[in-house]
């Protein structure tokens, strides 16, 4: 007979589902959201639930054999064929319950199948209508866990708890209505063991609920150390703090354990009381019949009946038992797929082809990241064919207005105009193939160089690729790879430097030749001669584009068109390097501070004249 639920022993859930499992709400939402779910396929789940009834009914084909066997005792009519056929009864009864439970099992599988992978589609398709900023506010890690993880997690609820759940219930009811329907004395003796048993269980795992949301909790918290401790290893061992990283993985591994045993030991009266109660029916209906047996209101074959059906009634009840522990676990499941399906999408214009040469206009753009404020009030204006550098302190906006003309956030109030029309009203196909943008940080695929360079044009010949490579000063270094342009570049490979990951997204952007181009801070880990050698190629492709520069380094947007400073998010100063300089402001105290340390006298760069890079 099966006991009230312990622990599980398999792997820790997704650090997400686990973390907010103090929230969980109580089993009935997962039961109504499962059923939401299977709504769309009725035939499979009918079929999957009667199978799952037949099988529960015919699992009592062993109990029914051995009360025919003892009535065939009790009237010493066990000749050859009636064991014969007993036997029989048994074999054909206990196939024929395997039967029903695999076609259950089938149906219910392949069910949750199409429901899991409608509802993977479904979640995909909701990550390409979110807007890019999505993926900075929730990490791949949590997103992976979610439509893996988390949509893996409802194969329990699915396949198994929803089926099986309405197959053991209804299966008891079956049964108890023949009970009754043999001797309504004897059922009421034989049910009132097990529904007080079923009480006495319930009132004692009140608080187990509780003590399974502090199991995955802290199970959650364990995953999350250790996969802090593993992402931190190198930082942690070089600046001598691995002992505390460890220390917190200890104390998480303690919680987690307590939480463990807390389970256990919590577990142990409610399975006395099911073992004694539930799986002994026949403590008060053995005394009860024989009494009454003597009396002469009771004959001994309905007495043996009782005998033999009612442990078997205990068993398909107490299977109920070990559910209420999984459908915490999919109701959590059920948060953080609302996470995903929950987040808004971003609308999408129609217009398709964008001016080509193209004037971008910001208009008293504010942006807040939430509650918080980055841009207020902003008004800009890029004209084609001129760069633009953006500089100020860190944190004052500036990767916050390239993300906006990216369109990975929309602004809070203001527009931004592309040519004459508003950046929404282009379709995101348009918006990324007029604007290129080169990001600080490595942005390459898990192919070889070729392809990776490919991206920028998809139909580039060879001799393309070669030559945008040569005008990023990356031809060199990748023939001398021992697969030269057809190296694979595996995820998080460290086969290539940062500055030569950053001169392949060049060569990529040379290829692209989009109108538009943003550089954030995209040369800073390039060596000086490499600078300059790929600022002369960024100018080449600069000509006549729409070109916005963050950086750094002053002198080196010190010839751009027109330079821009931010504070806080509102431009401070606004106009040409010799001017602000005059200004004696903020650009020129920056000016002053970068080159305190200078020999000569602070001149801009001589070359390359535009654009100017970081
Ligand atoms: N995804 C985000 N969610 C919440 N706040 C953010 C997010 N990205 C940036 N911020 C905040 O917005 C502000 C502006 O950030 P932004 O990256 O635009 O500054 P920045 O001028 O480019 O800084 P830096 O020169 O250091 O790169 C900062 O306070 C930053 O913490």
């Amino acid at each position: 007979m099966q006991a009230t639920p312990l622990p599980p022993s398999d792997a820790a859930p997704p650090e997400a589902a686990s973390a907010s499992a103090a929230r969980a709400a109580p089993a009935p939402g997962a039961v109504s959201r499962l059923l939401a779910l299977t709504r769309t396929r009725p035939g499979p789940l009918l079929i999957a639930t009667l199978a799952g009834i037949a099988a529960a009914i015919l699992s009592l084909t062993p109990n029914l054999v051995a009360y025919q066997f003892s009535l065939a005792l009790l009237h010493a009519s066990l000749d050859q064929d009636r064991l014969i056929a007993l036997v029989g009864w048994l074999i054909g009864g206990t196939l024929a319950g395997r039967l029903c439970f695999l076609a259950s099992q089938v149906s219910s599988h392949l069910m949750a199948a199409d429901i899991q992978t409608e509802l993977r589609r479904q979640l995909l398709s909701r990550l390409v209508n979110v807007p890019l900023g999505f993926f900075q506010d929730h990490s791949s890690q949590k997103i992976r866990q979610v439509v893996i993880d988390d949509v893996e997690q409802l194969e329990d609820g699915l396949a198994h708890l929803i089926p099986e759940l309405t197959s053991h219930f209804i299966a008891p009811l079956i049964v108890i209505a023949a009970l009754f329907a043999v001797d309504w004395r004897l059922s009421l003796a034989s049910l009132s063991s097990l529904v007080l048993g079923m009480v006495a269980c319930m009132l004692l795992m009140r608080k187990r609920h509780d003590i399974a949301q502090d199991f995955y909790l802290n199970q959650g918290k364990l995953f999350k150390a250790m996969t802090e401790i593993l992402r931190t290893m190198p930082a942690a061992r070089l600046f001598n703090s691995g002992a505390a990283m460890q220390d917190r993985v200890e104390e998480a591994n303690g919680d987690y354990v307590g939480t463990a045993h807390r389970w256990v030991r919590g577990a142990l009266l409610p399975n006395l009381v099911m073992q004694v109660l539930v799986s002994s029916p026949l403590l008060l209906l053995l005394p009860l019949g024989l009494w009454w047996h003597q009396q002469g209101s009771l004959d001994l074959a309905t007495l043996c009946f009782f005998v033999f059906f009612t442990p078997g009634l205990g068993n398909l009840l107490t299977k109920l038992a070990g559910f209420s522990n999984r459908f915490v676990q999919q109701q959590q499941a059920f948060e953080h797929l609302d996470m995903l399906l929950g987040a808004p999408e971003q609308s999408e214009g129609s217009h398709t082809s964008l001016p080509e040469k193209i004037t971008i206009r910001c208009e008293q753009v504010s942006f807040s990241y939430h509650q918080q404020a980055v841009l207020d009030n902003l008004s800009l204006t890029l004209h084609p064919g001129t760069t633009t550098a953006l500089v100020g302190g860190s944190g004052s906006g500036k990767s916050t207005l390239v993300k906006l003309l990216l369109r990975h956030w929309d602004v809070t109030s203001g527009r931004i105009l592309l040519g004459e029309r508003p950046i929404n009203d282009y379709t995101r196909e348009a918006l990324r193939q007029n604007i290129t943008c080169i990001f600080q940080e490595n942005q390459l695929f898990d192919m070889s160089i070729a392809d990776n360079i490919r991206l920028g044009k998809p139909a580039a010949t060879e001799e393309e690729v070669i030559q945008a490579a040569r005008s990023a000063q990356a031809h060199e270094f990748i023939m001398a790879l021992p697969q030269g342009y057809q190296t694979v570049l595996a995820q998080g490979s460290t086969l290539l430097s940062g500055g030569e990951q950053q001169r392949l997204a060049i060569a990529r952007a040379i290829l692209k030749n989009a109108p538009i181009l943003l550089l954030d801070e995209a040369t800073s880990q390039a060596d000086a001669l490499n600078e300059h050698r790929i600022q002369l190629a960024l100018s080449a492709l600069a000509a006549d584009k729409t070109v916005l520069v963050i950086a750094h380094r002053l002198s080196s947007i010190a010839h751009a068109d027109q330079i821009v400073v931010l504070e806080q998010g509102r431009v401070v100063e606004q106009g040409p390097h010799a001017a602000l300089l005059q200004q004696q402001g903020r650009y020129a105290s920056l000016w002053r501070m970068q080159h305190a340390h200078d020999i000569t006298p602070a001149q801009p760069t001589s070359e390359p004249s535009s654009p100017a890079l970081s």
